[in-house]
């Protein structure tokens, strides 16, 4: 990643003074992330000193803002383990930096688990499941803007660079996707605000205990089912090659369903799901690599683990969601 936007600890110390957090004291660049600038952010106030996040949004307007940290406000006050955003002299919760919106939020302890086993499989999936019905009360809308309308936009960009054998896949992927999504099912399956990005980058740990989800900038109104498709697709993998590992997968499942109980209707949107939230990253990966924008340091993620992963969903019936 990205530091897209240079900021130094200069800049940070007058625009610090809307906040009710004394001093900066020092501010490092993240190298880690590919939509936004992060930077961490230790502050001191009557000699005590606090570890932030602070976010410059590269791509998100100040009108979108609201509805991501006032979500992680919502899920916070609520007992989920999300970062908090904090909140200026006057009540705001993101405010310009070099032109750009800009939030600090509260920093997580703990370091991502790359290579998790079913007990951290477990726990994210009892926390997102928590983490739906936390958002059950949420009272602002906003769709998912990676979903099925941005598939269509983004489509006609990415085809132009690809083999005869993906344009197929990926023709047949959004054919077969637009009747799913036009489907009596999908309109019966549970939804509310969903992370959309709950990859093993944006969950922290702290050993086998789970510290806090966060990077909700890609959240959104959908299916319930869609946000756990996504969070199996990633977890619950063999990287080389995209199968799913089945004690991982019933580790999330079970986890998730103890808390929040799939429905029939989620059982049969389920394989749909999980192929829904394969092509929502081949595609992204695919607009990313073919249309880089500038940084610093950028490392586009590779498009064919999840070209191999849409692959698979699509040859497998998927495991049960509940016995
Ligand atoms: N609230 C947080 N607490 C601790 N670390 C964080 C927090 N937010 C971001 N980070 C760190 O910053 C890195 C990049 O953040 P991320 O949100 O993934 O960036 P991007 O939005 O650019 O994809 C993460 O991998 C993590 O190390
Ligand atoms: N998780 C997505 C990309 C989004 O990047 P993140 O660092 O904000 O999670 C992917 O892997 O394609």
């Amino acid at each position: 990643m990205a530091v897209f936007t240079s900021v130094s600890l200069d800049d940070v110390q007058a625009w610090i003074a809307q906040f009710p957090l004394g001093d900066a004291v020092a501010l490092k660049g993240i190298a880690s992330g590919i939509e936004n600038s992060n930077f961490f952010l230790t502050t001191e106030r009557d000699g005590q000193r606090t570890d932030h996040v602070l976010t410059i949004f590269e791509n998100l307007g100040f009108e979108q803002l609201p509805f991501y940290l006032q979500l992680m406000r919502h899920l916070a006050s609520r007992g989920v383990l999300v970062p908090a955003p904090v909140a200026t002299h006057a009540g705001e919760l993101c405010v310009p930096l070099h032109g750009k919106p800009a939030a600090i939020v509260s920093k997580l302890e703990g370091s991502s688990q790359m290579a998790p086993g079913p007990v951290h499989c477990a726990a994210v999936g009892a926390m997102l499941a928590k983490m739906h019905l936390a958002g059950q009360d949420f009272p602002l809308h906003q769709p998912n803007l990676r979903g099925i309308a941005w598939w269509h936009e983004a489509t006609p960009a990415v085809l132009p660079h690809l083999s005869e054998l993906e344009t197929r896949l990926l023709r047949s992927e959004i054919h077969y996707q637009e009747a799913f999504h036009g489907s009596d099912l999908h309109k019966r399956l549970p939804h509310g605000p969903v992370h959309a990005d709950l990859f093993r980058n944006n969950v922290m740990f702290d050993g086998e205990r789970l510290t806090g989800f966060f990077d909700f900038y890609f959240a959104g109104c959908d299916t319930w089912l869609f946000d756990v498709a996504v969070t199996v697709n990633d977890w619950c993998v063999d990287l080389d090659t995209g199968v799913l590992d089945e004690a991982r997968v019933r580790a999330m499942l079970d986890a998730y369903h103890a808390v929040r109980p799939f429905t029939a209707d989620e059982q049969a949107g389920w394989q749909c799901s999980l192929r829904a939230a394969a092509l929502r990253f081949w595609l992204s990966r695919l607009y990313d690599l073919h249309r880089p924008r500038e940084a610093e340091i950028l490392t586009p993620h590779d498009p064919t683990h999840f070209e191999r992963i849409l692959r698979e969903r699509v040859a497998h019936p998927a495991p049960r969601l509940f016995a």
